[in-house]
């Protein structure tokens, strides 16, 4: 048969059987999108691989990193709020937007319903350590934290202590609970600070992955005194800290040996940040503490230790891994160290007083 004869006389079927492939086609592909492990599976492979796009040397995950902030954007219900204006902006007297675009939180600067919206269904991880004598710093910590911490969210307090024993009962609301974690102590305050990123990190793995989608770290000789909330949260934060938030880079107090993994030059900074509260997602927060843990093996096996300890560590991996959210010095205040400047309208979470020499006695 002549080609063209082919088809001529075939033109009908030929046309019957590509729409066939087509309808079928279609059909298949949404069958799979009907499918919710499917979908849920591609979503997360596909975010991972976002999320590790130029990351190679952070550690594999096994689970999916998928935060409302990053991957997916959040649908919110119909909600009535004043509206923002653009040529009056919420606040002149502070920076509202670190040179990498990330947002620092200022009171003032954002809209709790909407934000609460967003992040409705999240659990955040508020892990605490209380070794030794620092035991007594938690039933403040825990009262405080549950007028004013994620209020409206479900949050797990991970304690991580060597004296389980004498972890206060504390009423509950609904939502929130409380998860003692043992660990072991360590002689020197030094040591109990700087483990603090290996016995995160080793956590992290072990079930905070498994079982909320942000973490916070803190110190526990603090106190919270207003609302610390949704707002905080993105895939990885860090506070300035109060003593520094005005310095000039060189006035920081980075690791400046050399030697140190910790090491930060002269010539660079972005912030000096407070060890004593940072967080992200839990990928994010695995990720910097286990980068830190390795660098302080490597710091020991060479005969240092950073002038901050793990501060030190925190400050240069957030140098070169840069923060997505980062929180003004209302998140982080020393009443008896600092005098409140006007344009710092709130503190939200506040030193306790503490005598050093008492408290980090054995
Ligand atoms: C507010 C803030 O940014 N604080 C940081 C700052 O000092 P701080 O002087 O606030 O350190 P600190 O004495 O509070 O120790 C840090 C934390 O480690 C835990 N702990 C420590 C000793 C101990 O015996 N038992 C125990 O549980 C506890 O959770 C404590 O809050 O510098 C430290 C490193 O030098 C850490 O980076 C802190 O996070
Ligand atoms: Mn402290």
């Amino acid at each position: 048969m002549e080609l063209r004869d082919f088809w001529g006389k075939s033109s009908k079927s030929w046309l019957f059987l590509i729409l066939l492939f087509i309808a079928s086609f279609g059909f298949y592909s949404n069958v799979f999108n009907w499918i919710p492990r499917w979908r849920q599976r591609e979503v997360s492979q596909s975010c991972e691989a976002h999320h590790l796009q130029g990351q190679r040397e952070s550690p594999p995950l096994s689970e999916g990193d998928c935060y409302p902030d990053t991957c997916r954007v959040p649908r919110v219900p119909r909600m009535l709020y004043p509206k923002a204006h653009v040529l009056q902006p919420t606040r002149v007297d502070v920076l509202l937007m670190t040179p990498w675009f990330a947002p620092i939180i200022w009171d003032g600067t954002y809209d709790s319903a909407i934000l609460d919206a967003q992040f409705r269904n999240t659990t955040i991880g508020l892990t605490v350590f209380a070794i030794k004598k620092y035991v007594v710093f938690l039933k403040l910590f825990l009262e405080t934290a549950e007028k004013y911490f994620m209020v409206g969210h479900r949050v797990i307090y991970y304690i991580l202590t060597d004296r389980p024993a004498d972890v206060p009962q504390i009423p509950l609301q609904e939502g929130r609970r409380v998860v003692i974690l043992k660990v072991r102590n360590y002689t020197r305050w030094q040591d109990v600070s700087l483990h603090r990123m290996e016995m995160i990190s080793n956590f992290s793995q072990q079930r905070f992955l498994h079982e909320v989608d942000y973490l916070v770290s803190a110190d526990v000789d603090m106190k919270f005194s207003d609302h610390v909330g949704v707002e905080i949260l993105s895939s990885l934060f860090g506070t300035l800290h109060p003593g520094f938030y005005a310095s000039d880079r060189q006035r920081f107090t980075y690791e400046r040996r050399p030697l140190s993994q910790a090491y930060i030059p002269e010539d660079e900074g972005d912030f000096y940040y407070a060890g004593g509260f940072f967080g992200g997602s839990v990928a994010e927060v695995y990720r910097l503490t286990t980068a830190c843990h390795q660098a302080m093996v490597v710091d020991k096996a060479n005969g240092i230790e950073a002038v901050w300890h793990e501060e030190s560590h925190l400050n240069k991996y957030l140098l070169y891994h840069k923060p997505t959210k980062v929180l003004s010095p209302e998140y982080v205040w020393d009443e008896r160290m600092l005098r409140k400047p006007p344009y710092l309208r709130r503190l939200r979470y506040v030193a306790v007083p503490k005598n050093h020499a008492q408290i980090r006695s054995r």
